[in-house]
């Protein structure tokens, strides 16, 4: 067992336990991510960020390891994205398993660019193949989602009234349905005149105050239907991010961070 120090940070209230391991060794299993992250018995977050030193052979300033809740391990992660570029203190361009991501510190905010969105069936995945504007599928009141790929999948319903939609029951549901192999994360939007409203079911992490690839995704598929034009801002149960995203082009987003304390534990 060694001492280790950490940051824990929030995007938004979608909160993490952040190691800087780019000095030195350190190799977590799923089982310690999950004592970690309860919160009861451990720190407690949304999900378990690790700093790393790039690979030699690439043109990245570090890398980024990212694992939910439950301890599975994610490709991506946007508002942690942006805590880490806090962090950094410096623009820095990161390596994750959703490619490599350029992250701008601006006054008060961060910008990241989330690269291109996946939106073809297979990038996502789907089980097979379907229109990703309009999945012919429907969950009880939730119907006629889009799916789009941040990197990690999600699943966009937009609704009248996002605050009526129950959830927490459904969020599980569709979370793990077969049609997602690798499960999904589970957008309610609803459209308003000062933007999106939406609420977010994580896989592997439950119902948070914010998801970053969450307000991506659901911004790219309410352009792709054509009902709010970009940058537009995506408000969410712990605040707003600004989302820019043009057909063909890359998304960018921008919001603010938090450094909540520092601490040691023992792993
Ligand atoms: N909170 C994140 C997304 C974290 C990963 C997600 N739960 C997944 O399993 O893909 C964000 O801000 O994007």
């Amino acid at each position: 067992m060694a001492q280790h120090r950490f940051h824990k940070m929030h995007g938004l209230g979608n909160d993490f336990v952040i190691f800087d391991a780019r000095e030195h060794d350190l190799s977590l299993t799923a089982e310690q991510v999950r004592a970690l992250a309860d919160r009861h018995l451990g720190i407690g977050c949304d999900q378990l960020i690790v700093m790393r030193a790039p690979s030699a052979t690439g043109t990245a300033d570090m890398a980024m390891q990212i694992f939910n809740h439950d301890g599975s391990e994610v490709s991506a992660c946007g508002n942690a994205t942006r805590c880490v570029v806090a962090l950094a203190g410096h623009d820095v361009l990161i390596e994750t398993g959703a490619g490599l991501l350029r992250g701008t510190l601006g006054d008060g905010a961060v910008t990241i660019d989330m690269g291109l969105p996946g939106l073809e069936w297979d990038t996502l995945p789907l089980a097979y193949p379907m229109d990703t504007a309009h999945l012919p599928v429907g969950w009880e009141d939730l119907t006629d989602p889009a799916a789009v790929s941040m990197g990690n999948p999600h699943v966009i319903f937009f609704v009248a009234d996002g605050a009526a939609v129950d959830l927490e029951r459904l969020g599980p549901l569709i979370e793990h349905d077969p049609l997602f192999p690798e499960r999904v994360n589970v957008n309610v939007a609803q459209i308003a005149d000062d933007g999106i409203h939406l609420r977010v079911w994580e896989r592997g992490a439950g119902l948070t105050l914010a998801c970053g690839t969450g307000a991506c995704a659901t911004a790219v598929a309410a352009i792709r239907r054509k009902l709010v034009t970009g940058p537009v801002q995506v408000h969410l149960p712990g605040g707003t991010l600004t989302i820019d995203w043009q057909p063909g082009g890359p998304v960018s987003m921008t919001g603010p961070t938090t450094h909540v304390f520092t601490g040691e534990i023992d792993i």
